[in-house]
């Protein structure tokens, strides 16, 4: 039985990215739960932990598009959004997850905590906008929203354009005394959802949220390294982390030690935005603790790579 983290992509949540209807992501995210309690019912202690780009991106687009229209219609500040965010997929989660154990007779509770991640007020991250959140645009429609609402907007690995907005890296999580307790009591937690709503200290302790979206799979290593989880399993679409990815000479890699990974990275061969912060999540988590052991794989091959028959094994 190990400790394990799991950080979830977006597909685990939203399987085709046109259709971002509520119908459409609780359909998802029951397909996701059976994948998750597969790890829960080999007996691992599981933390789970997702994306939000796509949702919190239709969140604030939502209020803007309802103050255009009606301008006594307040818009929706951007930490506000993220915790609905949270809300909205950590509900769907729970409602997924616990149908699933009831099918299969496990008796354990599911539990979604509104989580705040503390951030550097200086952090880099908040001058160079980068994690992209909302749907995908041609680069016409593009133009028009960065000229029309000052959005920065970039293209996004191929994939289209979309809104970016700052990122800064994770430091601490309020909710980590919650979450332990609840882990250790034989709970299954969702936290850090969309990274953790983002939140800077005030000099007399009280928090404040800020305008960014935390990367999950940073989020996720910390929460890990906090839990001192043995694993972290990141589930994504591919089912190995490859060099020369989408080139004739793709290679797929089924381990990597960390020394391996920094070459690589600095080689350029994982995307930033995409694998880059997976394989940095990936590396960081391993070199806080010897034994630790991060997986790359996908949702589907998730039980198979934890019992080392597939995925990408990042160790020391
Ligand atoms: N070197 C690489 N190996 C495998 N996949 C890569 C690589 N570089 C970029 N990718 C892309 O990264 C994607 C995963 O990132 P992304 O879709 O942003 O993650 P998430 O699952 O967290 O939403 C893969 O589906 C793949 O298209
Ligand atoms: N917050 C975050 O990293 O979301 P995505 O994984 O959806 O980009």
């Amino acid at each position: 039985m190990a400790r394990i983290v799991v950080a979830l992509g977006g597909n685990a949540l939203q399987a085709d990215p046109k259709d971002i209807s509520a119908e459409a992501q609780l359909r998802t995210t029951r397909h996701t739960a059976r994948a998750i309690v597969d790890l829960i019912e080999d007996g691992h202690e599981v933390i789970i932990a997702h994306g939000n780009g796509p949702q919190v991106g239709q969140i604030v687009a939502t209020y803007e598009a309802a103050a255009s229209q009606d301008p006594s219609k307040p818009l929706m500040p951007f930490p506000e959004c993220g915790a609905m965010s949270q809300g909205y997929i950590g509900y769907h989660l729970q409602q997924a997850l616990r149908e699933e154990m009831i099918r299969r007779g496990l008796k354990k509770s599911v539990a979604a905590i509104v989580t705040q991640v503390v951030v550097d007020e200086d952090d880099p991250g908040f001058e160079n906008p980068t994690k992209p959140v909302g749907s995908f645009f041609t680069e016409e429609q593009a133009k028009k929203l960065i000229n029309e609402k000052g959005y920065v907007m970039k293209e996004d690995a191929g994939r289209g354009w979309r809104r970016v907005v700052a990122s800064p890296m994770p430091k601490a999580v309020v909710e980590e005394e919650i979450v332990r307790t609840l882990v250790s009591a034989g709970h299954v937690v969702i936290t850090v959802g969309g990274g953790g709503v983002p939140v800077i200290e005030k000099e007399d302790g009280g928090l404040k949220g800020v305008a960014a979206v935390i990367d999950k799979d940073l989020a996720s290593e910390r929460i890990a390294e906090l839990l001192d989880a043995d694993e972290l399993v990141i589930l994504t679409t591919v089912e190995k982390v490859a060099l020369n990815f989408n080139k004739p000479e793709q290679r797929n890699l089924s381990s990597m030690t960390v020394d391996e990974a920094k070459k690589y990275m600095e080689e350029g061969h994982f995307a930033p935005g995409s694998m880059l912060p997976k394989v940095k999540a990936a590396v960081m988590f391993v070199e806080s603790k010897k034994g630790r052991k991060a997986i790359i794989t996908s949702l589907e091959k998730a039980r198979d790579a934890l019992s080392g028959k597939t995925g990408t094994v990042i160790t020391g």
